[in-house]
C-alpha cells in the first residue's frame, strides 16, 4: 500500500478577483492553477503552502484558511494525490513571475476552467461561494474523469 503524496493548493482571493498561476512545466503543466506543490519533511501541511505560495509567487501570508480536501486517482498509478486547498486574503508583496508559475488575476466571473484542471468546474464554484468542500476525482491519464464525487461540508 503506498502513502498518499501530500500536496497544498493555495488561492489567494481579493473582493472580485482570483490570483491563478500558469504552470510553466512539470505537472500540470499549461494549466491554470493555484499556488502548491510538495509537503516536505518536517514541515506541517500548513507551512508547506506558505512556503510554495513564496516560492512560486513571491507572495507572503502569515495565514491562510485550509478551504478543501481533494483526492485524486490517476487509473495506473497506486498513489493517489490528496491535495490540501487553502485561501487568504491577506498578503504581502507583488505577484511575481518565477520559472514556475506566470501569475494573473482574473475576475471571479472569468475563471478560465477551460484552460484548468477538469475537476475544477466542479469544486471552484464552491470556493468562490466561501463554502468548504471534500472530493474525490478518479482520472485515466490527466483529461478524463472516469467518476467523482464532492461534497460541500462545515467541517473538513
Ligand atoms: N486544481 C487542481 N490541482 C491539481 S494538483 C494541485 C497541487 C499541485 C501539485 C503540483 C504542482 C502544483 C500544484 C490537480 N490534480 C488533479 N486535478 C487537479 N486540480
Amino acid at each position: 500500500m503506498v502513502a498518499n503524496k501530500v500536496l497544498t493548493l493555495v488561492l489567494i482571493r481579493e473582493a472580485s478577483r482570483v490570483l491563478l498561476g500558469m504552470k510553466k512545466r512539470g505537472f500540470g503543466e499549461g494549466r491554470w492553477n493555484g499556488f502548491g506543490g510538495k509537503v516536505e519533511k518536517g514541515e506541517t501541511i500548513l507551512q508547506g503552502a506558505i512556503r510554495e505560495l513564496r516560492e512560486e509567487s513571491g507572495l507572503q501570508v502569515t495565514h491562510l484558511d485550509e478551504v478543501g480536501r481533494l483526492m485524486f486517482e490517476f487509473i495506473g498509478d497506486p498513489q493517489l494525490l490528496e491535495v490540501h486547498v487553502f485561501t487568504g486574503t491577506k498578503y504581502t508583496g507583488v505577484p511575481t513571475e518565477t520559472n514556475e508559475m506566470r501569475p494573473c488575476w482574473y475576475a471571479v466571473d472569468k475563471i478560465p476552467l477551460k484552460e484548468m484542471w477538469p475537476d475544477d468546474k466542479y469544486w471552484f464554484p464552491m470556493f468562490l461561494k466561501g463554502s468548504k468542500f471534500s472530493g474525490y476525482f478518479k482520472f485515466e491519464g490527466h483529461n478524463k474523469i472516469l467518476e467523482y464525487d464532492l461534497k460541500e461540508v462545515e467541517k473538513l
